[in-house]
């Protein structure tokens, strides 16, 4: 069989992203089709392969085996690396109950080709630690012996590869299922790719993820999300050579109240920078536009008042928020009602959450089909689902979307691993960005430049959806690019636009 494994970031093309639920379908369909055992050999035997390319002078391994599955993927690969000449030792960690027939098989052939068990390695002792305690099965908090031989990993002072998941770390949400889980520097995921690596504490945990599906099609289950890769922002068309500025959209920035007005500046210089035809700049305070410190010379300055006329807003597309500070409630009913496209960012989230009129009137605008995205970070998603960070953070994915279905609108839910969610549909995972974009007005940039994408776009099919993907995307891809330390909000404009070139 044709190796199958291959390093999942930065990826190419959408990857789809199955849950625990649909993992399971699949491999209980994989399983019939391929016979027992055949996917857990496949499995140890990608570990290995993978281990031998990844960590070519490592000698010495551990490999950590829980009690279930995923334990017998470990086993299989430890007896790999061992007739390989890799110098192996198992930890067998036995659980409540019986252990399952393929990881005692698993176990039988590790046993028999001479594979050395025993207890935890001392510090420095290995070139590389694997993770095979627990997978897809874990249902609580790690235990207590599992917690030892997490922290027993972590004590290694090696590389860790994790098989299928880092263990604690909950398949579905990537939220950690305990106090601590394992921290590897790589993770092979096993059969399915699973939401949890790639949003919330996922990627601190998983580190470089590889996939290998073990030969099996992925047909037995829908997706739970997709990733976000490349192709998302090749999808947007070019610019037609006649185009004029009036092509390509008015879009007004409404924020920038006194004190706060460079929040504005970013996103309606990013609105530019992505290529909208003219952009607004209606701040709340009255400093005039020009006097504003980096406010590009293109930005024209109108009053607010100008956005309260439904017939200028029909053909608008409002990026709201930036910088509003507590006056921002009262510029957004005509907004609401008539604009075209509307971008939702920061106070105007707030003013939304906090003012039951403006949200009846979001959902209103929901039901007209008129089309919304809103780019909430954790906080704000929290303040409008009446719920706590800590909770949204808990499930991303879940929080995303009942924020879409609610308002009938593109949710962007910021953070390690943006979601985009959709009414309908599997929401997007962004595979791009890190936390050098953990600055303040990065994501004043975000709102704009997704505006003028939109604005570009205009109302073709799936615009809002379109522009909101290709605008993380990019957004991350600039913060990946960037050098080791932060990326300020003013650069990131130019990042993104330079990485325009090579991707247009
Ligand atoms: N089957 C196949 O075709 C394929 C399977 N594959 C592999 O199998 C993995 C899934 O295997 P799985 O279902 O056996 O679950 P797994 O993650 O090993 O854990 C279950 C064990 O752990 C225990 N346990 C659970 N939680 C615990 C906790 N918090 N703290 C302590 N103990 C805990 C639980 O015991 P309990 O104590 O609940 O009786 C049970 O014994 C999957 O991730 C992939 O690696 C791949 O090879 C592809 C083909
Ligand atoms: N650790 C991280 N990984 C990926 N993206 C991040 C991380 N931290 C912040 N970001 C991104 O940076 C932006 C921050 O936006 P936000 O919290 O609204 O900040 P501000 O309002 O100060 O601009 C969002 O797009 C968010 O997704
Ligand atoms: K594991």
């Amino acid at each position: 069989m044709a190796v199958d494994l291959r390093l999942v970031l930065p990826g190419t093309t959408a990857a789809p992203l199955h849950g625990l639920a649909a993992s399971r379908a699949i491999e209980a369909q994989a399983c019939a089709r391929a016979g027992d055992f055949t996917l857990m050999l496949r499995a140890g035997t990608d570990a290995a392969r993978l281990a031998l390319a990844r960590w070519p002078h490592a000698r010495r391994v551990w490999v950590a085996c829980g009690p279930g599955n995923n334990g017998g993927d470990g086993l299989v690969m430890a007896r790999c690396l061992h007739q390989l000449g890799r110098q192996v030792t198992v930890t067998h960690l036995s659980g409540r109950g019986t252990v399952p027939a393929d990881a005692q098989r698993a176990l039988a052939q590790a046993v028999q080709a001479g594979v050395t068990f025993g207890d935890a390695p001392a510090p420095g002792a290995v070139d590389l630690a694997v993770d095979a305690l627990l997978g897809l099965g874990q249902d609580r908090p790690p235990g207590e012996a599992v917690l030892a031989l997490i922290d027993a990993l972590h004590a290694c002072q090696a590389p860790i590869l994790a098989l299928d998941l880092p263990t604690g770390l909950a398949a579905d949400s990537g939220q950690t299922l305990g106090e601590h889980g394992v921290r590897a520097s790589a993770t092979l995921s096993l059969l399915t790719l699973k939401p949890g690596l790639f949003t919330a504490d996922g990627r601190d945990h998983a580190g470089e993820i590889w996939w290998s599906t073990l030969g099996a099609t992925l047909d037995g289950a829908a997706p739970d999300a997709l990733l976000l890769g490349a192709d998302e922002a090749r999808r947007l068309p070019p610019r037609p050579h006649a185009g004029h500025k009036g092509a390509f959209g008015d879009l007004w920035v409404l924020g920038g109240a006194a004190g706060m007005q460079g929040a504005a500046v970013l996103a309606a210089h990013a609105a530019l920078a992505a290529g909208a035809g003219r952009v607004y700049l209606a701040t709340l305070a009255d400093t005039a536009v020009h006097a504003l410190p980096g406010a590009p010379a293109a930005l024209m300055h109108r009053d607010t008042h100008a956005l309260r006329q439904p017939e200028r807003l029909a053909a608008a597309t409002v990026v709201a928020g930036c910088g509003g500070g507590g006056d921002m409630g009262a510029e957004l009913p005509a907004p609401i009602r008539h604009a075209a496209r509307l971008v939702l960012d920061a106070d105007a989230l707030n003013a939304v959450a906090a003012e039951p009129a403006l949200a009846t009137a979001l959902v209103a605008r929901g039901h007209a089909a008129r089309p919304t995205v809103l780019t909430p970070h954790p906080l704000e998603a929290a303040r409008l689902l009446d719920s706590s960070t800590r909770a949204v953070q808990a499930d991303r994915l879940a929080a995303a979307r009942a924020l879409a279905r609610r308002f009938g609108a593109v949710v962007v839910l910021k953070g390690s691993g943006s979601v985009i969610a959709t009414p309908e549909g599997p929401p997007w995972i962004n595979a791009t960005g890190n936390a050098r974009l953990a600055s303040a007005g990065t994501g004043d940039v975000l709102a704009g430049w997704l505006g003028g994408r939109w604005a570009a776009l205009g109302d073709a099919t799936d615009a809002a959806a379109r522009a909101a993907r290709e605008a993380v995307w990019r957004h991350g891809l600039a913060a990946d690019r960037a050098g080791p330390h932060v990326l300020i909000a003013d650069s990131l404009i130019e990042a993104m636009l330079a990485s325009t070139a090579d991707a247009a």
